[in-house]
């Protein structure tokens, strides 16, 4: 039942069923996967354009202007959004131009507003040559009919802007998973409510709803179980329909970690315990056919769990990691991957400093998980996995 993380990921998608596809507005697809190929319904730009406010004209007539000898050309009109010059420009000529304006007919090249002085009634003098650079080609960012964003790809907020900017007002996307959310443990106590001693927030709720959010589905945020078997049954009832059941806290060793004692009692086990740290106890199983996923109850271990194991069996998106240079060494343990929280500044990676899995401080502090593949040592100066936060 003690299985690697790779593995524990694999048996938890396994467990999950096949959502289906549906038909988003794009307002309504953000963290879902595309399950179409997008291509561009129009060019963009759509027209030869302006990357700046200034003037459109030939560069042919404008390389000898600089502040010394500045060049003098005459504006027979004006570009902007929506209004076109669509007049021959000659030799000798310029049209004032906004940027995304489309260029006039003649002009090649763009001299921008700061190197321009006034050279009386209709006229401009230019301290610098206009510059073709400066001039956005129709068709440069895609062309019409190109494929651009290609099926599999998670939507995130630039990826749905492209969308939009393809033409496209819906998205054909995987359904969201409804994944219904329990926290359990007697000491947990809502924000805001006044806490005795030995009482806890309880944060994992709120980090994992975020969480599961982020991941593009549906959550069912269940009352918080108290720790007896009839409150965690009850809780349980209450997720029928959920595609998945998450839930933080009461998967280890203790005499009351009950979601372990009644999955392995009445419910089936696919693994408990998972060749890693933090995050060891998980807990994968099911109960009256529905697939449950126990996370330990140490924010920093459901934290980094959901990170290495549920999220990538949620989206199908594999876990991306970079590699960099660690500033620090990195503690190595014999038998188990290590994700060691770090931060990286300066495009190394030194250690964030407490590990303990119940510093939550660590939590908005340390950007990156650092990965410690079993029995490996990871010295200052190596080069090391790294997974962003
Ligand atoms: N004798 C052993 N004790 C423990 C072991 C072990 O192998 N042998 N494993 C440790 C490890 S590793 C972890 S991780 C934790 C996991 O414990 P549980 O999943 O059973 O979680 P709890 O006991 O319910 O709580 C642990 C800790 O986390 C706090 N907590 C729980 N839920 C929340 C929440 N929703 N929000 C904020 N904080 C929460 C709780 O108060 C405890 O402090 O077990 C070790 N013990
Ligand atoms: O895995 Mo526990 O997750 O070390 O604190």
């Amino acid at each position: 039942m003690f299985v690697g993380v790779p593995e524990a990921r694999d048996l938890l998608r396994a467990l999950l069923p096949d959502p289906g596809t549906e038909t988003l507005p794009l307002a309504a697809a953000y963290g879902r996967t595309l399950v179409q190929t997008l291509e561009a319904r129009v060019s963009h730009p759509s027209a030869t354009e302006s990357a700046l406010d200034g003037i459109a004209c030939r560069e042919a007539d404008t390389r000898s202007a600089s502040s010394e000898t500045p060049v003098r050309l005459r504006v027979v009109g004006e570009s902007r959004a929506g209004l076109t010059h669509s007049a021959q420009v000659n030799a000798g000529e310029c049209v004032r131009i906004y940027t995304g304006a489309p260029l006039p007919p003649g002009t090649d090249a763009i001299c921008p507003v700061e190197q321009l002085d006034d050279g009386g009634p209709d006229h401009v003098w230019l301290r610098r040559p206009a510059r073709p650079e400066d001039v956005r080609h129709e068709g440069g960012d895609f062309m019409t009919g190109e494929t651009v964003l290609p099926a599999g790809l998670r939507l995130t907020a630039p990826r749905l802007a492209l969308a939009a900017a393809l033409g496209h007002a819906e998205v054909t996307v995987r359904r969201a998973l409804r994944v219904a959310l329990l926290s359990t443990g007697d000491e947990l106590v809502a924000p805001g409510l006044p806490l005795a001693r030995g009482q806890v927030y309880d944060s994992n709720r709120v980090g994992l709803h975020a969480m599961l959010l982020e991941c593009g589905c549906e959550v069912i945020a269940l009352d918080h179980a108290a720790d007896t078997p009839a409150a965690l049954q009850g809780a349980l009832d209450q997720a029928g329909g959920a595609d998945l059941l998450l839930t933080s806290g009461g998967v280890s060793m203790g005499r009351y970690d009950l979601l372990r004692d009644l999955l392995i009692g009445e419910g089936q086990v696919a693994f408990w315990k998972v060749r890693m740290r933090p995050g060891g106890p998980a807990i994968l199983g099911g109960w009256h056919g529905l697939p449950i996923f126990g996370l330990p109850g140490n924010p920093v271990s459901s934290l980094v769990v959901f990170h290495v194991i549920v999220r990538p069996a949620l989206t199908g998106q594999a876990v991306r990691t970079l590699r960099l240079r660690a500033a620090t060494t990195f503690r190595t343990l014999p038998d188990k991957t290590a994700f060691w929280r770090g931060v990286i500044d300066s495009g190394e990676v030194r250690d964030y400093g407490a590990q303990g899995s119940g510093m939550l401080r660590s939590l908005s502090e340390a950007n990156a998980l650092v990965v410690v593949p079993e029995g490996q040592t990871v010295k200052a100066g190596d080069d090391v996995d790294v997974i962003l936060l």
